[in-house]
């Protein structure tokens, strides 16, 4: 990727991938590693509401997140030159601006609404792809437009490395090379890559002011009128000229919405996490449940064939689950109603807790 030049430029870096592939993961490692530098993050999720920004670390510090479907599709860029321009204005400070595209944006298109702003404090960083090592093969032959994502990318890396094996992962290297012979590939577990791959984290002059860290929401939203966009949760796509959406990836993907203020049965969330429902591809969400000792906020995520969850502590937010069902042909009805019958109705269930905590890892 490249450097910040000496007239100070902030970069604008697009972060890519298909559902799962290990995005927020990335940005999350970035934010807590890049602590030098101060990083703008715009968050793009697919759904009403939005998972991915609740997962950022410090719960959306620094986050500007874009509710309002496809990023790439939105009929009205202002959303996303708003908040850019928010991030770029000089009180900011800001190092480096990092777009989490959703999982099924068009990354060319964002690109094309980058590049597209004329604003002079502001330049393209370039496209980092994610692909998802134990499932790469199978997602080119569903869908192979990802093949051109690839293509386009300045830097891809391949996630999930621990689940395939030196011959798997030199296959994955291959047939990355063949679509792409000048991107440099990074294998990694958890997304850990070294910031200074996307931007130049040495930037600050000798005698800038100290700063501390990522900046605040109430920060960035300082003269922020009007704030957020108003967002209905729908994809928005006029089939502009920067939006020459038909055949995105999003035209056949969907997400089920699911909120519920009582906790979950574990056992139960479990079992809708294994076995999920038609067409499902990726679940996602924040859950609570009314167990003794484990009244803490979990976090879960099915990819493919993958569960996986993690233990936090909620940080004033309500004790609500909220989780995000996303795939193709769903069924939203019974989406709900399978998630419905997986809220607690108080039966005892000594150990119902161990279907969610086998399946815990320690946050990277
Ligand atoms: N085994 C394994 N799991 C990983 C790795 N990186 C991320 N994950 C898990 O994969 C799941 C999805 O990761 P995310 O970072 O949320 O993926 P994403 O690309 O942001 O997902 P979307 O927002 O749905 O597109 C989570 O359960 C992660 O903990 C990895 O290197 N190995």
């Amino acid at each position: 990727m490249t450097s910040v030049p000496r007239g100070g430029q902030v970069p604008v870096v697009v972060v890519a991938g298909f559902l799962g592939s290990g995005k927020t993961t990335l940005l999350n490692h970035l934010l807590r590693t890049a602590s030098g530098s101060r990083i703008g993050v715009l968050v793009n999720d697919f759904g009403a509401i939005n998972i991915d920004a609740m997962l950022i670390a410090g719960q959306a510090d620094g986050a500007v997140s874009l509710s309002n479907g496809c990023m790439c599709c939105s009929v009205d860029a202002d959303g996303v030159e708003g908040a850019l321009t928010r991030l770029l204005r000089p009180s900011a400070r800001i190092d480096a601006i990092i777009i989490e595209a959703s999982g099924i944006a068009e990354p060319r298109a964002l690109i094309r609404m980058i590049t597209g702003f004329a604003d002079p404090r502001l330049r393209y960083g370039g496209l980092l792809y994610v692909v998802d090592a134990a499932d790469v093969h199978a997602l080119r032959t569903r869908h192979p437009e990802v093949d051109s994502h690839i293509e386009i990318a300045d830097l891809v890396v391949i996630n999930k490395s621990d689940l395939v094996d030196a011959r798997e992962l030199g296959r994955i290297r291959e047939a990355v090379a063949q679509l792409n012979d000048t991107a440099p590939t990074v294998a990694t577990t958890d997304a850990v890559i070294d910031a200074e791959l996307l931007f130049d984290a040495r930037r600050r002059a000798p005698d800038a002011r100290p700063r501390s860290g990522q900046l605040t929401f109430d920060e960035l939203l300082v003269d922020a009128d009007g704030g957020h966009d108003d967002c209905d949760g729908q994809i928005d796509c006029d089939g502009q000229d920067d939006c020459d959406a038909h055949g995105h990836l999003h035209d056949s993907y969907e997400s089920v919405e699911f909120v519920s203020e009582a906790p979950m049965n574990p056992r139960r969330l479990a079992g809708f996490l294994e076995r999920p429902p038609a067409g499902c591809y990726r679940i996602k969400g924040v859950v609570a449940f009314d167990v003794p000792a484990h009244r803490q906020k979990f976090v879960v995520h099915a990819v493919g064939g993958f569960v996986r969850a993690e233990r936090r502590s909620w940080s004033g937010e309500p004790r609500r689950s909220s989780i995000v069902v996303i795939g193709a042909g769903l069924v939203a009805d019974e989406v709900r109603a399978r998630l419905a019958a997986a809220v607690d109705d108080g039966t005892h269930d000594e150990h119902g807790i161990l279907s969610i905590t086998r399946y815990l890892v320690t946050a990277p």
